[in-house]
């Protein structure tokens, strides 16, 4: 068995992992990553890339035919073959020989093979050969393991070779018709996607469509999905799920319907990868999400062990684990130098934005973008505040930019304070506009301020001088 030292050990080379080596490394420490699987993690290549690719095409598609004169230049069908072909290339053909390439001219070592914590900053991993390399950590353990697809208890579904997410992403070829449980992230983007690819698709939404989002960004999309032939069923609950002898997939509600379908994609949210990393060696329980300070230090976990990404569950999208990863390579660089560490709020080393101003976009049609808190978020926090809409169909960018341009926009004002705590955009193309918004959220624009950012006409950007007239001077 060998044995080697490093300062740092970052268990799971996803888009987290890497960005925390890399910075420790910039930082001046030594690193070493871990990878089991394909280095670049979910995002590269079942997640994020994939499915972006997926819907792509067929948004450029409804662009144009939105548009007298382009439209008419639009003769065919969607070439299914040849976005697969596209989602394919995007995936690196589920090959990491460029993200390795990117580790070795970073300066961090990989380990591939599976880590487990055996006490505290000692990793084996064990790779496919069954040979232990034993590491350890000088200073810490950062675990970016992620997070899997949550498989729910429903009688029969595991049987039915269900599809998960990864399924969904990598698909060789399109279902005739695919069902999907959930009405989240996950099957609103993959509804809008198979049902543009040519699938006659099924959303079962127990909870709603895009439930966490203002209720107008659901439903624009579930309206728009229907447009598209999908059928989508609000309230409806899965009890059980069968396949045939012949293949076909039977979905039975708590309401007594039934749908039948060639594939069955099950979306309901994520666990996190920590059943078999060790976590039972040091006090920790393997399958639970790992709590985390405002640096990302495990709360219970020696002060040597961190979580960032998925699997702290703060915040479950890329870009923002990678904030998080930047954050906890320089408090690790700090804490080994001694030097100070600054976990204020909005400090070098405090994810403040994880709870403030987290901007995710959704690639529905219409795509929904958003940043901070919602309506009904702000005032469960305890917040006194006045949400302002605007149908965005309304401005003058927006209705030169597609004929019948349909959207709305929301903006959620602390009237203690006259800023901007959320802000959510659904509309064709609005995914771009958000980052002026994750601006004001983080910088605490005041109102008073944001009347002199004037918007370019004519932008679908003039929503912000609509909002702010609405609210009033
Ligand atoms: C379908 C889908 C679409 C998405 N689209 C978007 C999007 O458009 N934008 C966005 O921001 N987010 C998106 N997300 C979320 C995004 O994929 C995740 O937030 C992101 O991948 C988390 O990164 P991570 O590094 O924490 O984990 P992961 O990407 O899951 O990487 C973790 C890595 O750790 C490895 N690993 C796990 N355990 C071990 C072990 N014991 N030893 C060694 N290696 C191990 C895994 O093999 C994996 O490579 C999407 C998610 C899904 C499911
Ligand atoms: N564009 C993006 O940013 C993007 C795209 C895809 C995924 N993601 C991320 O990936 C994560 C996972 O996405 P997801 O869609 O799986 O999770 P999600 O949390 O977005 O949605 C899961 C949905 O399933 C419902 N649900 C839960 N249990 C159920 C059950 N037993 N039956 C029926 N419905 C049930 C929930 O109410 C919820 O609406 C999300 O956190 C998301 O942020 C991001």
């Amino acid at each position: 068995m060998t044995a080697i030292e490093y300062d740092v050990i970052v268990i799971g080379a996803g888009p987290v992992g890497e960005n925390v080596a890399d910075r420790v490394v910039q930082g001046g420490l030594t690193a070493a990553i871990v990878e089991r699987e394909l280095v670049g993690g979910e995002c590269s290549y079942w997640a994020c890339m994939p499915t972006k690719a997926l819907l792509r095409s067929a948004s450029a598609l409804r662009a144009a035919r939105q548009l007298p004169g382009a439209r008419e230049a639009v003769t065919g069908t969607l070439d299914v073959a040849a976005v697969l072909g596209r989602r394919d290339s995007f995936a690196s053909h589920w090959k990491d020989d460029g993200q390795v390439s990117w580790l070795e001219s970073a300066g961090i070592a990989l380990h591939r093979g599976q880590g487990r914590i055996r006490s505290a900053r000692v990793v084996p991993v064990t790779g496919v050969d069954g040979v232990t390399v034993t590491l350890t950590a000088r200073h810490a353990v950062v675990v970016a393991t992620g997070s899997s697809a949550l498989l729910p208890d429903i009688p029969g579904l595991r049987e039915a070779a269900p599809w998960s997410s990864r399924d969904a992403a990598s698909a060789a070829s399109v279902p005739r018709r695919l069902a999907i449980i959930g009405g989240g992230v996950v099957a609103a983007e993959m509804a809008t996607a198979f049902a543009a690819l040519g699938s006659s698709v099924t959303v079962l939404a127990r909870d709603g469509v895009l439930p966490s989002a203002e209720p107008f960004a659901g439903e624009l999309v579930a309206e728009s999905l229907r447009e598209a032939g999908v059928s989508v069923r609000l309230g409806a609950e899965a009890v059980s799920v069968s396949r045939d002898a012949g293949g076909t997939v039977h979905v039975t509600t708590a309401d007594g319907q039934l749908v039948d379908a060639d594939e069955v994609l099950v979306a309901v949210g994520r666990t996190p990868n920590t059943q078999d990393i060790g976590l039972e060696r040091v006090g920790l329980a393997p399958g639970a999400w790992l709590r985390v300070d405002d640096t990302l230090r495990v709360v219970g976990g020696g002060g040597w062990l961190y979580a960032a990404g998925d699997v702290n569950r703060r915040v479950l999208l890329t870009h923002q684990g990678k904030y998080q990863a930047r954050a906890a390579g320089d408090v690790i660089v700090a804490r080994a130098r001694g030097e100070k560490i600054e976990d204020g709020q909005w400090g070098r080393h405090a994810v403040t934005a994880d709870e403030r101003a987290v901007p995710q976009v959704i690639f529905t049609d219409p795509e929904v973008a958003s940043v901070g808190l919602t309506a009904a978020a702000a005032t469960a926090a305890g917040r006194r505040i006045r949400v302002v809409d605007y149908d965005l169909g309304s401005v003058a960018g927006s209705s030169l930019h597609a004929d019948g341009y349909k959207g709305h926009a929301r903006m959620v004002v602390d009237e203690d304070r006259k800023v901007i705590v959320g802000f959510t955009l659904a509309g064709p193309d609005v995914a771009e506009l958000i980052h002026a918004a994750t601006i004001a959220v983080v910088g605490e624009v005041p109102l008073d301020r944001l009347w002199h950012a004037v918007p370019a006409y004519p932008t679908v950007s003039e929503v912000w001088l609509r909002l702010l007239e609405t609210y009033g001077r």
